[in-house]
């Protein structure tokens, strides 16, 4: 199976003001997901929105909400989200790990009928995930510490997807936190197919659909390799 690209535009980096023009003018240049950043200001040290928010731009664009909750309990939020038209919700090993409750909400995110993804922080071991890979849609790897757009990619993350990948050919990997074209290939090369991207896409006086087309290039040049 070969797996395409899925380009993932962080709204982090949009104007929140603008929310739906912004995520439908990503749609336009070839934005295949729209990722939606959720920090709750306990997980991460930043506040951002969450589902009136959501609920409120579903009704302006038919986009696949990509929800990235950086929450402390993601368990109290997953009906909300559903609720409010989010298609996939990701949430945090080092969450739930703790206490015991990540095949719960693994369970709770597929009853809900939305895909399910985990995610692990840049110093969580990519291992942590390997017993709950076959329930799951797809899985994130930070490569920036979770909190805020704008960081430096965090190039020895890519031990990470090299070691997901080997592992799980079919897997969908996606990777979150300072790509743009100078680090895109190292992602794609180690075997990621899902981008997120917030300032490279939103930056002004740049053409996202000429990014989003890079990343893809980049996914497509490598995947065979994998
Ligand atoms: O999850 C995130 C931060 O925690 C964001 O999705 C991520 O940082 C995207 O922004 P950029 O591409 O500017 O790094
Ligand atoms: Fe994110």
């Amino acid at each position: 199976m070969s797996l395409k690209p899925i380009i993932c535009p962080s709204l982090l980096s949009s104007d929140f003001a603008f929310l739906a023009r912004d995520s439908n003018y990503m749609l336009e240049c070839g934005a295949d997901w729209l990722h939606i950043d959720v920090m709750d200001n306990h997980f991460v040290p930043n506040l951002t929105l969450g589902a009136p928010i959501v609920k409120s731009l579903r009704k302006h664009t038919k986009g696949h909400f990509d929800c990235h909750l950086m929450v402390t309990n993601p368990e109290t939020m997953i009906e909300d989200f559903k609720n409010a038209g989010a298609n996939s919700i990701t949430f945090h090993i080092e969450a739930t790990e703790s206490r015991g409750i990540t095949q719960k909400v693994i369970t709770q995110i597929k009853e809900a009928g939305m895909m399910v993804a985990l995610c692990v922080k840049p110093k969580t071991p990519i291992e942590e995930v390997f017993p709950y890979v076959d329930q799951l849609d797809f899985v994130l790897i930070m490569t920036v510490e979770p909190g805020f757009g704008g960081q430096s990619f965090m190039k020895d993350m890519m031990t990470k997807v090299k070691t997901l990948r080997s592992k799980y050919p079919n897997l969908n990997i996606q990777v979150d936190g300072g790509l743009d074209p100078s680090t895109i290939d190292f992602a794609s090369e180690a075997g990621a197919n899902v981008i997120v991207a917030g300032s490279a896409l939103f930056k002004p006086n740049q053409d996202p659909k000429e990014t989003i087309k890079l990343f893809k290039d980049s996914i497509n040049k490598h995947s065979p390799n994998w």
